[in-house]
């Protein structure tokens, strides 16, 4: 649970069914303060900008397919990582294969609600023979989970191209 809601959560419990005074009132604010700074200082040194990859695919270049692809992604993966809030989401970076050029990706993100997060679409490298109509993304987020704790989410077809994640999942 964040510091705030616990902090929050300790201090109705004592306030309820009680008499308080101004007195009382200011000795409670000034008490949560401090826990607040402290407790807000831990969780911020537990907190690192950690990669979150994913991908997936489409049938065809077309716009809605391909936004409705990159919602179905972005959701799983704010999702398998308990991300609630976009303000954790630095920056996002989606890659789509050659033949995806129909549309931005990083509309869908738009549409999902990460207004303030700076997005970037580029298009992925042209290797020979590689998976075809594949939307990529990067998501750095700041998290206080370990490297290990990240899911990393590849859907349908693009499940190919990291069959040692798809193993340890
Ligand atoms: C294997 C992937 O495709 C490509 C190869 C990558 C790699 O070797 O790490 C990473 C991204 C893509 O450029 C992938 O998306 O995970």
């Amino acid at each position: 649970m964040l510091a705030a809601a616990r902090i929050a959560e300790q201090a109705c419990g004592w306030l309820s069914g009680r008499m308080v005074n101004r007195y009382d009132l200011q000795r409670l604010i000034e008490c949560l303060r401090i826990e607040c700074s402290s407790e807000f200082e831990r969780e911020w040194a537990e907190m690192s900008v950690r990669g979150i990859r994913g991908a997936t695919c489409v049938d065809c270049d077309n716009p809605e397919l391909l936004l409705a692809a990159t919602r179905e992604l972005l959701a799983e993966l704010l999702q398998q990582n308990q991300i609630v809030d976009f303000d954790e989401i630095v920056s996002a970076i989606f890659t789509t294969t050659p033949d995806l050029t129909s549309t931005f990706p990083a509309e869908a993100a738009r549409a999902l609600g990460m207004r303030q997060v700076p997005l970037l679409c580029a298009s992925e490298i042209a290797v020979p023979q590689a998976l075809p109509r594949c939307i990529r993304v990067l998501l750095h987020v700041n998290s206080s989970k370990a490297p290990s704790e990240i899911v990393h989410v590849y859907l349908g077809e693009a499940k190919k191209l990291r069959p040692d994640i798809q193993s340890a999942q």
